[in-house]
């Protein structure tokens, strides 16, 4: 569809706007008194949510790409019907195939709150069930007002059972990553990427001084991200996840990713609430499950 028709369709005057961005992708403006927000139809993904008066609290790479079978680096990326790499080995790709697709457009409207709420949605396909064979229906509700709030609804809709694990992948922006500190994973026992997946248990807050890529068990629904240098905290609220992902690739991965700048490790920090390891959902026919992810920024 157009972007002359999406906007007749689900165009809010001044506030709900449908244009076309980098690589010709279709992007959905959002504007409230409360926050702007930059959406692709593409992989379904928030690129941007920026609080009235803030900055931004979503990284975006500059070196991103935008196109159709890649990934966006950066925002809010899904990561469905499974987290990291192919769970069965088959070379299919990691974290799963709805961050690299279009998705559709099935609602906007502007809240009794004044929140603007998008909703998007996939539904299988022969091409979608050559790669995972089962039919379901995924629905991402994202509302944007004083937080940016994130439904993903997980539908199957055929006759037998399937098992999913996925992901909010949130790039955070930080001001300073050795500056910058999560809250609230105190005491939960981690999985530890980066040393042979062993198993250890975190000591106060996480702090970032070298390459981290954690699955963490049994979570609390509320974490913090403490930025000293921009003088604020965001917390993200959860609901639906046993596990969270705390994601930051240092110098040398950085420098290798060739949609990331070098020193974008400085700026990035992924805090991603998951359904991961031995956190698998399974998700009976005719049943649904959701996931829900909200971040705000308290100042600090
Ligand atoms: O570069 P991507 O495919 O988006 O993945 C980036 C990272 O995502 C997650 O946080 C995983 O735990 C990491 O192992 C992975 O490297």
């Amino acid at each position: 569809m157009n972007n002359e028709q999406l906007n007749a369709d689900h165009g809010i005057a001044g506030q709900v706007e449908f244009s076309e961005g980098n690589g010709g992708l279709t992007m959905i403006q959002v504007s409230t008194p409360k926050a702007k927000a930059l959406i692709s139809i593409h992989a379904g993904q928030v690129l941007s949510y920026q609080p009235s008066g803030e900055e931004d609290i979503l990284f975006l790479s500059s070196k991103a790409y935008y196109q159709d079978g890649k990934a966006i680096k950066g925002g809010a990326p899904i990561c469905w019907p499974w987290f990291g790499p192919d769970p069965e080995g088959k070379g299919r790709p990691g974290h799963g195939f709805v961050r690299n697709r279009p998705w559709n457009v099935l609602s906007t409207e502007a809240t009794p709150d004044d929140d603007i709420k998008i909703t998007l949605g996939l539904t299988d396909t022969p091409e979608t069930r050559e790669i995972w064979p089962h039919a379901f229906e995924l629905t991402q509700e994202i509302v944007v007002g004083d937080s940016l709030n994130l439904t993903l609804i997980t539908r199957n809709t055929g006759s037998e059972l399937f098992s999913i694990t996925q992901a909010f992948h949130t790039y955070f922006k930080v001001g300073d990553i050795t500056q910058t500190s999560v809250m609230g994973l105190q005491d939960c026992i981690y999985i530890d990427k980066v040393n042979s997946s062993a198993e250890k248990k975190q000591e106060g807050v996480v702090t970032i001084a070298s390459e981290v890529d954690r699955i963490y068990h049994d979570v609390s629904n509320t974490m913090i991200i403490d930025d000293k240098a921009l003088n604020r905290c965001i917390q993200i609220l959860s609901q639906g996840n046993k596990t969270a992902v705390v994601w930051n690739p240092w110098k040398k991965i950085s420098a290798e990713m060739a949609d990331l700048e070098d020193a974008d490790y400085k700026r990035l920090l992924c805090v991603e609430t998951t359904n991961a390891a031995s956190d698998v959902i399974a998700i009976a026919p005719g049943q649904e499950f959701r996931l829900v992810a909200d971040y705000s920024v308290m100042k600090g």
